[in-house]
């Protein structure tokens, strides 16, 4: 095994064309693809003796390219640890080149020829006898085509797909599932084979981050460290895994600590009706780890957030008159940004954070712009407070160029008020518009959705892997801009990562909180509950295994 891959580092994301460049440049560096191939299929092999303590008959599919190969060096390293393996060849044994070649002669060599089967398309009765072959599985392998696939699949690979279906052995996919385009950032993927696990190699392709079927993988998607060197490794899309700077998470509190040294963050937010917005953007701050929190939201609900919890302080914001009735109507007034009104609520304040619940009522935007304005403390915008700069995005620069960090939140739909675009334009170009607009304001934009987006200043991306459907609902947005400023709050210095660990922890709090419950009934709230668990939860294993995405679940049997 190469150099340990842990989860403080970054890890970058590839296309599959850099991937090839990748390991043409470990090549060239010295490191020969016969070694890459051979850690990769022992990495392979020992998460299948992990994961699948039990599964005592393994077969391995193997196409005739270098994923096979791959397949062979698991298969070699499994009989080796006494699993009873069989290799089905798809093709036959003299159109096998290479390393390929090479890793077949050392399965034979260890092991019997017997344990080779050659398949054939269009053998008699081959479909009836692969349902039956690799039904007496406990484990199968799916080595047939990794990179080197080009949609849409045909073939023999075809026939062994369609088998795949009709048994329920589980598949550990090598590299990719088979029939899964490497660069695929689709919603759907016809045509892959299926998978319970994937383990890749060196870094993840844009598939096993973007693509839609990693959500419909049971189990974990993984990167294992196969000796590629780390200059070997580029991206040209510039993304890397947001993941790692959960390192900032779990760095101890001082023994000798007090709260003046986490941060006092001031949230602003709430109208007459919202009052949920604020309390829980407020007890996200408050459990993320924040010294103080203030929320400052209008007078006429400050006993109703203040019940969410007693650490909570609250202080009232005077109230907006409507501009024909002159009704009270429970916004945050204009009036509050007088001087003295501002001096008594900044004080001592470390992070604002202004918008959920704020609304968009007359006197509101112009609140929000104006806390913007006249603060100094890094800000963290949200909701109603992103439409307040709709059409006024020069505000947030200027805010940027006062040196102070400017953090943004917005879904897609705020995302496109703010940039001007519809919600489609937004989804087909996340990566480009957000880096697009992190850098010409000089803010971190968070872009909301499947897979976060966290955009920095200087142009870097990171990608957010944790997170599920069960947090497509209201609050949850509210939960996460109170991580992010209590996590802005502790790490004043480090504000890349406090924003990444923040957007990493909410992912990985409600995929806890999915696993607990179920992705229907979980609600903002019991996101907030199972936080514990993701500031606890270590991605890196003690076999170097780096997850992409999926919790690590308990090991296991496949012989029940
Ligand atoms: N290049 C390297 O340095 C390393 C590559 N490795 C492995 O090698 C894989 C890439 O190997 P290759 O480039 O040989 O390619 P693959 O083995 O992924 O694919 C090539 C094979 O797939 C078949 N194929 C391609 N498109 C198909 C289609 N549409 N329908 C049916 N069959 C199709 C080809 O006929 C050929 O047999 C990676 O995914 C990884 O598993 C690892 O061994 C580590 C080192
Ligand atoms: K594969």
């Amino acid at each position: 095994m190469g150099r340990r891959v842990d989860y403080g580092e970054e890890m970058k994301i590839l296309t599959a064309a850099e991937m090839g460049a990748a390991d043409k440049r470990s090549v060239e560096a010295g490191v020969p693809i016969g070694e890459l191939m051979a850690s990769a299929g022992e990495a392979v092999a020992r998460f299948c003796l992990r994961q699948y303590p039990l599964a005592a008959r393994v077969m391995v599919l193997c196409g005739k390219g270098n994923n096979g190969g791959d397949g062979f060096v698991a298969a070699r390293v499994l009989a080796g640890e006494g699993v009873g393996v069989r290799v089905l060849l798809l093709g036959a044994e003299e159109d096998v080149k290479g390393e390929a070649a090479t890793a077949l002669a050392e399965l034979k060599e260890a092991t019997s020829d017997e344990i080779v089967e050659e398949l054939f398309e269009g053998a008699e009765g081959l479909e009836e006898g692969l349902v039956e072959l690799l039904g007496e599985a406990d484990l199968l392998l799916d080595a047939v085509v990794g990179t080197g696939f080009k949609p849409p699949l045909r073939g023999l690979p075809l026939v062994v797909r369609a088998t795949l279906e009709a048994v329920s052995v589980p598949v550990v996919a090598v590299d990719l599932p088979s029939g899964w385009d490497a660069d695929s950032m689709a919603e759907t993927v016809a045509g892959a084979f299926r998978a319970d696990a994937v383990v890749t190699f060196t870094a993840p392709k844009l598939a096993h981050v973007f693509g839609h079927l990693t959500s419909a993988i049971f189990g974990p998607v993984v990167v294992a460290e196969i000796g590629s060197p780390e200059a070997a490794v580029v991206s040209q899309t510039n993304l890397h895994w947001g993941g790692a700077a959960k390192s900032i998470a779990e760095k101890p509190r001082g023994i000798n600590s007090n709260k003046g040294k986490f941060g006092h963050v001031l949230l602003v937010g709430g109208s007459y009706g919202t009052s949920g917005a604020p309390s829980m953007a407020s007890l996200a701050a408050l459990r993320a780890g924040a010294g103080l929190v203030t929320a400052a939201v209008p007078h006429c609900i400050v006993e109703a957030v203040g019940r969410i919890t007693p650490e909570l302080m609250v202080r009232g914001l005077k109230q907006a008159p409507a501009p024909r009735s002159g009704e009270d109507w429970g916004v945050a007034s204009p009036l509050n940004l007088a001087n003295e009104c501002l001096e008594e609520l900044m004080k001592g304040i470390k992070v604002l954070a202004i918008g959920p619940g704020l609304s968009q009522k007359p006197g509101a935007p112009e609140f929000a712009r104006g806390m913007v304005r006249k603060t100094s403390v890094p800000v963290v915008i949200d909701a109603d407070a992103l439409n307040a700069f709709a059409g006024e995005t020069e505000l947030l620069k200027a805010a940027a160029a006062e040196g102070r960090p400017v953090v943004l939140t917005p879904h897609p739909g705020e995302m496109g008020r703010l940039a001007g675009l519809t919600v489609p334009e937004v989804e087909a170009d996340r990566i480009g518009l957000a880096r697009r607009f992190a850098t010409e304001h000089g803010v971190t934009l968070v872009l909301k959705g499947w897979r976060t987006l966290i955009a920095h200043p200087d142009g870097r991306i990171a990608v957010n892997t944790t997170g599920n459907p069960a947090m497509a609902k209201g609050g949850s947005g509210d939960i996460l801009t109170g991580i992010v400023a209590a996590m802005v709050a502790q790490f004043p210095d480090r504000v890349a990562e406090a924003v990444e660990a923040a957007v990493y922890l909410h992912g990985l709090a409600g995929d806890f909180a999915a696993q607990a419950m179920d992705e229907h009934t979980v609600l903002a709230t019991d996101t907030l509950a199972h936080l514990s668990d993701a500031f606890r939860y270590r991605v890196a294993d003690e076999d170097g295994f780096v997850w992409v995405a999926g919790l690590r679940p308990p090991v296991k049997s496949v012989v029940e």
